[in-house]
């Protein structure tokens, strides 16, 4: 979408003080000064609790001309999810990175330095971007079932609180131990599966608990989503992530598929908890889908 930048003028940051055990307080006047340099107007609108993120941009969308989502992973979904509902003209978005991962952050190539991410805001770099959807409900980063929501659920807050990313790691370590196999028949143009799974994955951006070698060639304009089904973990699977193996060369290994689709039918017994971007409030079926181009977003230029 090509957006002429002078007209963009009005800002709504909307800030989450919690996020990342309150990150981007200690900042916040530097980030707001650089901010100005680049709008006329800006205001900004700070939550005090789950979903009041969501209701202030149903209340400022038709006099703001971008929405700014200052906070971690799941205040970004909470907003672009917002953003994503509003069917007539909705602004424009953007991220200053607050939390412990911000993996759609990096994936938009923002630096992960809020004062230098708010630079990053100022220069007004536009791209349309693709964004996940399933049953009606929007994603950004990525949408997924079995193991992953394992890893999410068991983090202890303690951990996160004094290891931050590591303590994702510690958690897919222990969930690698105890998981338990599910039915899975997914249906799409690219690839059809039945059987047993541990672990379903579909994603937009390339990052997942801040790191990339799961997807590494992901494209946020490509209009496909990259799928991931691992039939059981193994040693060989780790193995090859670790090599950064699941490219274009590799797509089959063992135990595990990678494909590409925009649109992937799901059914699983017994009924899975699906996480999306962090999110775990829907159970399967699903049908997920590629928006190809439907988010119009504010892009830095940090290749990680
Ligand atoms: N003032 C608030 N108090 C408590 N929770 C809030 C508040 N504002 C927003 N939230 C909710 O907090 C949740 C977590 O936010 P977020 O992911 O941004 O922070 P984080 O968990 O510290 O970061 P990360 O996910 O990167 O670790 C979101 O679902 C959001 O809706």
């Amino acid at each position: 979408m090509n957006m002429n930048p002078s007209s963009l003028k009005r800002v709504s940051i909307i800030l989450n003080p919690t996020a990342g055990q309150g990150r981007l307080s200690n900042q916040w006047n530097d980030v707001l000064t650089e901010l100005k340099k680049g709008y006329e107007d800006v205001q900004v609108y700070e939550t005090t609790a789950p979903g009041e993120g969501a209701s202030f941009v149903k209340q400022l969308h038709q006099n703001t001309d971008l929405i700014i989502a200052a906070g971690g992973d799941g205040t970004v979904h909470e907003i672009a999810h917002a953003v994503l509902s509003i069917k007539d003209n909705p602004p424009a978005f953007g991220i200053l990175p607050g939390g412990t991962c911000n993996d759609f952050s990096r994936a938009l190539g923002m630096n992960q330095n809020p004062v230098k991410a708010a630079a990053q805001l100022c220069e007004k770099k536009f791209q349309s971007i693709d964004v996940g959807e399933f049953n009606g409900h929007f994603f950004t980063n990525f949408w997924g079932i079995g193991l992953i929501t394992h890893v999410s659920e068991s983090i202890d807050p303690d951990t996160k609180e004094k290891f931050g990313r590591l303590s994702y790691y510690l958690s897919a370590a222990k969930s690698f131990q105890t998981w338990e196999p599910f039915e899975i028949s997914i249906e799409s143009k690219e690839f059809q599966f039945h059987g047993n799974a541990a672990m379903f994955l579909a994603v937009n951006g390339p990052f997942t608990g801040g790191i990339r070698p799961f997807f590494p060639d992901t494209d946020i304009q490509d209009g496909m989503l990259d799928c991931l089904l691992i039939e059981e973990p193994s040693i060989s699977f780790i193995w090859d992530v670790l090599q950064n193996r699941l490219s274009d060369t590799s797509r089959e290994g063992q135990g595990y598929h990678y494909f590409q689709s925009s649109e992937i039918h799901i059914k699983t017994a017994p009924q899975q908890l699906i996480d999306c971007d962090g999110e775990r409030e829907h159970k399967t079926p699903a049908v997920v889908k590629c928006l190809k181009e439907r988010l119009n977003a504010v892009i830095g230029d940090v290749s990680f």
